[in-house]
């Protein structure tokens, strides 16, 4: 299983750099959340360990550099879910997940019964069991989502990045993924990383939270030092009240802006119009 340290790491597009000088670690078992708003380049940061960007600075897997490592090792160190992944046409649930075992598959690259069965574990763990031989295709976006997350699940990494898992969830499918995660971390020492916008979530399942913006990380720590109504007003620009949970975590809550009344000519011009509105002298 895998701690993840990254030094100085800096990532991008073309000429554009979207992530610079992250310094972070991650330790064995651990659930580190990337928050921060829109464009701050949370995906891009995964994206850079998990090798599909180029970056600079250092991704260190164990003690090694992950640039060391081949394609196949680094694809059974590091189980990737991106936010919106493209999927494969014409393959069913089953098959997709499959996928999942290729890292693991030998020269002949047939899969044997211990990978079907890692497959029927994981299509059972995101409750795909009633789907398994259904077309990709068809299946409704917090369906697709799950299975995504159970071919990440069938590489059966020591390091799992996922890049907000819960989108497309309902809140109970959100909190089974989420509470599955967390087992896997806790029993099998399995590492997480994750960007995740819903603060609360991220304070209640992650034991490190970096908040990062315009690439760059500005706090972190564990969530209640990070989630705090002076940070979110800053760097999201968002209006909050932080309360407390039964298990003392932090609970995020949107304060709406207070609306001032108006005055509204419409309804005064009807108001009196009608024969009771009349004022007794
Ligand atoms: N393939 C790409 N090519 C060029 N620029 C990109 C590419 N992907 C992302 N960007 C840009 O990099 C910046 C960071 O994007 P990124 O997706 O990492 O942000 P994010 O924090 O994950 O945002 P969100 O919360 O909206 O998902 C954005 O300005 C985005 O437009």
């Amino acid at each position: 299983m895998s701690t993840l340290e990254l030094r100085e790491v800096s990532a991008g597009y073309r000429d554009r750099t979207v992530v610079s000088g992250v310094t972070v670690t991650a330790g064995r078992g651990s659930w580190l959340a990337i928050i921060g708003p829109n464009g701050a380049g949370k995906s891009t940061l995964l994206k850079a360990v998990a090798g599909l960007v180029q970056c600079t600075g250092e991704v260190v897997l164990d003690g090694r550099p992950a640039a060391g490592l081949g394609h196949r090792e680094r694809a059974r160190a590091v189980g990737y879910a991106p936010q919106s992944p493209e999927l494969p046409e014409g393959l069913t649930v089953t098959d997709y997940v499959l996928l999942g075992r290729t890292p693991h598959l030998g020269p002949l690259a047939r899969e044997s019964g211990r990978d079907l069965r890692i497959v029927r574990d994981a299509l059972a763990r995101l409750d795909l069991d009633g789907l398994a031989g259904r077309s990709l295709r068809t299946l409704s976006g917090g369906e697709r989502q799950r299975a995504v997350l159970a071919r990440v699940l069938a590489q059966q990494a020591g390091l799992l990045l996922l890049d907000e898992p819960t989108t497309g969830l309902d809140i109970g499918h959100a909190q089974a993924l989420l509470d599955l995660v967390d087992r896997l971390r806790r029993d099998e020492g399995v590492t997480v990383v994750s960007t995740l916008h819903d603060l609360t979530l991220a304070a209640q399942y992650a034991d490190q939270v970096v908040l990062v913006d315009q690439g760059r990380v500005v706090a972190a720590g564990v969530p209640g030092r990070v989630l705090t109504p002076e940070l979110l007003a800053t760097h999201y620009d968002a209006r909050v009240s932080v309360l407390t949970a039964p298990d003392g975590s932090p609970v995020v809550a949107p304060v709406r802006r207070e609306v001032v009344a108006e005055a509204d000519p419409v309804s005064e011009a009807t108001a009196a119009l009608r024969p009771d509105s009349t004022v007794d002298q």
